[in-house]
């Protein structure tokens, strides 16, 4: 496992030339403090940094890896894919391959747009909703991430929540008026909203993610279903993250809620830069070129990511039973988790949903932001140092989910456990 960390300095020479010296902040670890290990490749449900250690890797890719590094299936389409040619900026057969089997699984979906990233996703998913209503004002929930686009990031978790800049600087003002907050799993919070403002959209992610691991409540879905309905605004399951995550039809399998426009990313994707949002008929013709609302890309439906996709979606769709294995593994590792914490006197909570943990040194268990808020950062600090230096990588901020993988055995999530029940005491 973990052997030693040689002081190579890449952090330092990253800093002198990428920003931080990392492309997407949480990775820099400001918030747990120390330097992020820089990855040389990975292996099924491990990674091994460019100085040799080989950790266990909860994070992959920060979900889109179900079936760990390097499956091989998915890399031998890749491989194909490749041969053919990279990126033709015209249509692929395997864009309309991909596109029929994710919306086989949806019946209230009927048609899809492929993008680049899950930010692209609900951007234009947003654009879509307010070209469509013809009204500006949306709500979003606080500590909801849903991508890094101007109106969107308000009060937003992810790396938003770690940096502590929840509301960016550089987004003026005048973009994000248009932006409501409401509360997570608050029904009365969105009503406000509702009276408040000309709501054409509510955006949520159906299972939040980007605050540790939160999901919303069936009561709460419904009702807001019902006041989307009733006040005729388009209602946005960002699922970037817990589509095929969650389940293989991510929150609809668990709550049955029909959204009207669904968002993805990550898993669809394989580990290829990809996203999209998919939704009703009527919706989705508001969308150029069938409709006047603009949204395009270069590389968007790229050749070798939808055949990285396909393969994906295809696997998961013949395997539906490795849901409830990985559920299974979550579970033991958080129930691990809990009974040490509890044999020493440490708060402890937590969700699993799926292949998705979240965990909280908290008394209670939050059902929204400002209870999240509430839990110990420090103490997740020193759960993270420790916990790495042993060989096992989780997320570096308390903000984020953990993921299972396929090629986690039994034994991995034991010897993680024992792991914690040795640095317990450091924490
Ligand atoms: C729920 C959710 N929406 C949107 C995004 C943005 O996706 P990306 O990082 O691919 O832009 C993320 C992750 O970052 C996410 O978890
Ligand atoms: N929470 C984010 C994605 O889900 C973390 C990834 C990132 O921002 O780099």
């Amino acid at each position: 496992m973990y052997q030693k960390r040689v002081k190579m300095g890449i952090f330092n020479e990253a800093q002198k030339y990428i920003v931080g010296g990392v492309n997407s902040p949480v990775r820099a670890f400001k918030s747990v403090g120390g330097e992020p290990p820089f990855i040389e490749k990975g292996e099924g449900a491990y990674i091994f940094d460019i100085e040799g250690n080989k950790y266990l890797d909860y994070i992959q890719s920060w979900g889109p890896l179900i079936f760990g590094h390097c499956d091989k299936d998915t890399q031998n389409a890749i491989i194909e894919a490749v041969k053919k040619g990279v990126s033709f900026g015209a249509p692929t057969k395997v864009e309309v391959e991909l596109a029929k089997e994710v919306l086989e699984l949806f019946p209230h979906l009927n048609l899809i747009r492929f993008v680049n990233s899950g930010t692209e996703a609900t951007m234009s998913a947003i654009r879509l909703a307010r070209g469509y209503t013809g009204k500006d004002d949306i709500i979003k929930f606080e500590g909801c991430y849903h991508g890094h686009s101007d109106s969107l990031l308000v009060s937003a978790g992810s790396g938003a929540a770690t940096f502590g800049v929840p509301s960016s600087p550089g987004v003026p003002a005048d973009f994000t008026k248009h932006t409501l907050l409401a509360k997570y799993n608050d029904i009365e919070s969105v009503k406000k909203c509702f009276e408040s403002g000309d709501v054409g959209c509510v955006i949520i992610e159906p299972i939040a993610g980007n605050m540790s691991l939160v999901p919303g409540e069936k009561e709460f879905l419904g009702e807001l279903r019902e006041i989307c309905n009733h006040y005729g605004a388009v209602l946005i399951f960002d699922e970037v993250m817990s589509g095929f995550r969650a389940s293989l039809r991510g929150s609809f399998d668990i709550y049955g809620i029909k959204a009207d426009i669904v968002t993805f990313g990550k898993v669809i994707g394989g580990g290829m830069p990809v996203g999209a949002f998919a939704g009703k008929k009527e919706i989705m013709e508001k969308l150029s070129p069938v409709g006047p609302v603009y949204q395009a890309g270069t590389l968007s439906g790229n050749p070798v990511a939808m055949s990285a996709g396909l393969t994906v979606i295809k696997k998961l769709k013949e395997n539906p039973e490795i849901y409830k294995e990985l559920e299974d593994k979550a579970k033991k590792l958080m129930e691990g988790f809990s009974e040490t914490s509890k044999e020493n006197n440490i708060d402890f909570n937590y969700n699993v949903i799926g292949s998705m943990f979240g965990f909280f040194f908290n008394k209670k268990l939050p059902k929204n932001f400002d209870e999240v808020n509430e839990s110990d950062t420090k103490r997740y600090a020193k759960f993270h140092n420790n916990m790495l230096k042993s060989g096992f990588y989780f997320a570096p901020s308390a903000y984020e989910t953990g993921f299972i993988c396929t090629p986690m055995n039994e034994k991995d999530i034991e010897n993680t456990i024992t792991t914690y029940s040795k640095i317990v005491k450091e924490i």
